[in-house]
């Protein structure tokens, strides 16, 4: 339970500021979110702050999209004949490749939280695009915390500091290609059969 619930929230939330350093225009968009609806001064974002930040929530959404902390899902055997799956096989669900599928995501890697304003797609339900949490009933049943961890950290994250890289580097520094580029790498790279 430890181990299922902490390390999947911080990677989270770190991917996301990851993403917000690399993003300055999504980073002011946040902060004007979360310092104008939380109030001019206000020391500690809570939950019922949150629940107006609709911008934070597809910030999230899109570092699920396309940072999943547990990419492959968990490995589950089938129990009966399903269409071309004979019982017995071991089946693993690549999340991070739909997450970034062209059939379903307009640009799939382009980091936009825009995508999420608009859209029902969500985690929680049967949007087979987007399953971070897995979905069904074997799903993750710790989604509302971790996303309440995450709203909160965040918020108040954003909230009370200006975050900047060291020495003045800029978002485009930062050394990521292989989460987004993943055909750049060298053949030899161990990781490629994932894809
Ligand atoms: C962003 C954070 C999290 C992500 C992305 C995540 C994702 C997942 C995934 C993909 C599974 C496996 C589902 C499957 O393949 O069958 C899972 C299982 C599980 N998660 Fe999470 N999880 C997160 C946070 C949490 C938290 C905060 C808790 C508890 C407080 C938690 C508790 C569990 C437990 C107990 C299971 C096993 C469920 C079962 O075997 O029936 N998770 N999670």
């Amino acid at each position: 339970m430890f181990a299922a619930g902490t390390d999947t929230t911080h990677i989270v939330l770190k991917w996301a500021m990851t993403e917000l350093l690399r993003h300055p225009g999504v980073m002011k968009q946040v902060q004007n979110e979360v310092r104008g609806l939380a109030g001019a001064g206000k020391l500690e974002i809570t939950k019922n702050d949150l629940e107006k930040m609709h911008y934070l929530r597809a910030v999230i959404k899109e570092t699920l999209r396309l940072h999943p902390p547990i990419p492959l899902l968990i490995q589950r055997e089938a129990s009966q004949d399903v269409n071309d799956i004979a019982a017995g096989t071991m089946v693993m669900i690549n999340a991070w490749v739909v997450g970034r599928a062209t059939t379903t995501w307009d640009q799939p890697e382009e980091y936009r939280p825009e995508r999420f304003l608009n859209s029902s797609v969500d985690f929680r339900g049967h949007d087979f695009q987007l399953i971070p949490f897995r979905a069904g009933r074997r799903g993750c049943p710790g989604i509302s915390f971790a996303m309440a961890a995450n709203e909160l950290l965040l918020a108040n994250l954003a909230s009370r500091f200006d975050w900047v890289l060291p020495a003045r580097a800029s978002g485009d520094d930062l050394d990521m290609p292989w989460y987004y580029h993943p055909h750049k790498i060298s053949s030899s790279c161990r990781c490629n059969s994932i894809f």
